[in-house]
């Protein structure tokens, strides 16, 4: 059955290739289904129903409350507070993230890989993301042709990434890169010329698959010409995948290198939606509830586009506390090994760690606003190292410090989550392979977190999903409320 759903397959491709989207694969005894390798189809097919899906939930459960906000919630940043829709991952505290339902071992296992036994290829959660279904190896290539076909950058924007100043962090670079192909917006050009708000997901579909099959072109230009001081651009490989053309563009070829960056691209992606990067793109293009029933009250919306979107969630990436702890850790890292050298003991690490604290520093890499274990995107990394760089140093380094950090934060009695994050690891990873720039990390971290939360900025649009807009108050309207609350209870 499999083998002559195959040969359909590919008789069917090379019949018509406008007919890609009909891929027929038959089902034993449910019968026959069509199944498509083209993803804005696929995507288009499941809309519908999601959005009756998000109606009965308000119709039915509209007027139940989910938590309450307390006044420590409100001072400490909503810490908790559940009042967000963000459908493409879910964090558990203590297990860590799963997207769209699958943990990170799960998807290593079922999503489509570039080659046996291999780390997945991102095209293939991309499309899990976007559509809530593994695709088979046929849907992700189809993603890595389209993704292949949008690739190339107009010449301005490499004009501009030359005159940018030498120590422009390769971060505000990126954003610049990303606010410069605005001017190919569809979404914008949409807007402007009055299509209906039930069609403007489609728009930012098409602007989303553009950015995101530019933006390795646009790290790599990054990389070559400022992190690598004007070494020449180098062209797509046309046989490789998205996320190992970053590492080829780059200049990296080892096989080893290829499948780090592919499965370094595919764990990044998403992290639920409240997070900096996510929230910020998701607040930037937020819409109105044009498609919920019953909007009673005010929302002030922005609706950019997801270029405009995407650059503020890259900016608040660009912070040391969220993405570019990556870059904090290989400093500090860096710090250690000329400090202690490289056959460092527990007691040697144990007095740096303290130093760091005591000097009024964070230990990068370690602790989380949600998760209270270790983060399972840590623990994939190492992994990852273990197979194929046991005995490198600086992942033995690393490993050493998991066995020092997490008790000497818990001695300060406030960190939450005294375990390693997802930035402890990566650079080790990076470095092995001789991407040593550590000031260029967060873009590859940024490339990927395209593939997140543009996936959810399709379906915020689908779904007609409005800005969290928060009703705030002063500390004296906080006081009056609280002292109210107070003398209500006491009668
Ligand atoms: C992709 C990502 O964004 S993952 C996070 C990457 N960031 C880092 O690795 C930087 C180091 N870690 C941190 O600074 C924090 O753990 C954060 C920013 C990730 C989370 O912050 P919070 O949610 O406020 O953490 P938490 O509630 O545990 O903080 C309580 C106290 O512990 C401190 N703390 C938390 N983590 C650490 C740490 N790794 N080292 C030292 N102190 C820490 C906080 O600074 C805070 O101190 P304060 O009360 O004096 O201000
Ligand atoms: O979830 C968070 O707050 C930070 C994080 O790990 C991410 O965005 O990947």
């Amino acid at each position: 059955m499999r083998a002559a759903s195959k040969t359909l397959t590919s008789l069917v491709q090379a019949a018509a290739p406008a007919l890609r989207e009909s891929v027929i694969e038959c089902f034993g005894t449910a019968g026959v289904r069509t199944i498509t390798t083209d993803l804005k189809a696929a995507l288009a097919a499941k809309i519908p129903g999601e959005q009756e899906r998000l109606k009965k939930l308000r119709k039915e459960h509209g007027s139940k409350a989910l938590g309450a906000c307390t006044v420590e919630q409100a001072i400490g940043g909503m810490r908790g507070v559940p009042a967000m829709l963000w459908e493409t991952s879910l964090l558990d505290p203590e297990e860590g993230i799963r997207f769209r339902g699958y943990s990170i071992p799960e998807l290593q296992d079922k999503l489509p890989k570039a080659k046996e036994g291999g780390e997945p290829i991102p095209e293939g959660l991309l499309w899990l993301l976007m559509t809530g279904e593994v695709p088979t190896s046929e849907q992700a290539q189809a993603v890595t042709e389209m993704l292949r076909d949008r690739s190339k950058l107009p010449d301005h924007v490499l004009k501009m990434l030359s005159c940018q100043h030498p120590d422009t962090h390769p971060m505000t670079q990126l954003a610049t890169a990303v606010l410069a192909l605005q001017v190919d917006s569809k979404f914008a050009a949409g807007y402007r010329s009055g299509i209906h708000k039930t069609k403007y997901w489609e728009p930012v579909f098409e602007d989303s698959i553009d950015l995101i099959a530019k933006l390795p072109t646009i790290a790599a230009a990054i990389y070559r010409r400022a992190v690598h001081a004007g070494l020449a651009l180098i062209e797509a490989d046309p046989k490789l995948d998205w996320g190992a053309n970053l590492a080829y563009m780059m200049g990296y070829t080892d096989e080893g290198c290829l499948e780090m960056m592919r499965l370094y691209q595919t764990i990044h992606t998403d992290h639920e939606g409240g997070n900096v990067s996510a929230h910020a793109t998701h607040l930037a293009s937020a819409g109105r509830r044009s498609l919920l029933p019953g909007r009673t009250d005010a929302s002030s919306p922005a609706l950019s586009d997801p270029y405009l979107s995407f650059a503020a969630g890259m900016t608040g990436l660009a912070g040391p506390l969220h993405g570019l702890a990556n870059q904090e850790v290989l400093r500090w890292l860096t710090d250690v090994r000329q400090q202690v050298g490289d056959n460092v003991t527990k007691e040697q690490l144990s007095e740096f760690v303290w130093s760091t604290l005591k000097s009024g520093k964070v230990v990068p890499g370690f602790g989380h606003a949600v998760l209270r274990k270790t983060d399972p995107r840590y623990t994939c990394q190492a992994g990852f190292a273990q197979k194929h760089m046991p005995e490198y140093p600086l992942f033995k380094l690393t490993a050493l410090l998991y066995q020092v950090v997490p008790d000497i934060l818990k001695q300060t009695g406030k960190v939450k989550n005294p375990y390693p994050n997802v930035d402890a690891h990566s650079g080790v990873l990076l470095q092995y392979y001789g991407i040593t720039e550590e000031n260029f990390y967060t873009v590859l971290f940024g490339v990927s977190r395209a593939l997140g939360v543009l996936s959810q900025g399709v379906w915020s649009r689908a779904l007609g999903l409005p800005i969290e807009r928060p009703k705030s108050l002063t500390m004296a309207a906080m006081e009056e409320r609280a002292l109210q609350l107070e003398s209500s209870a006491s009668i």
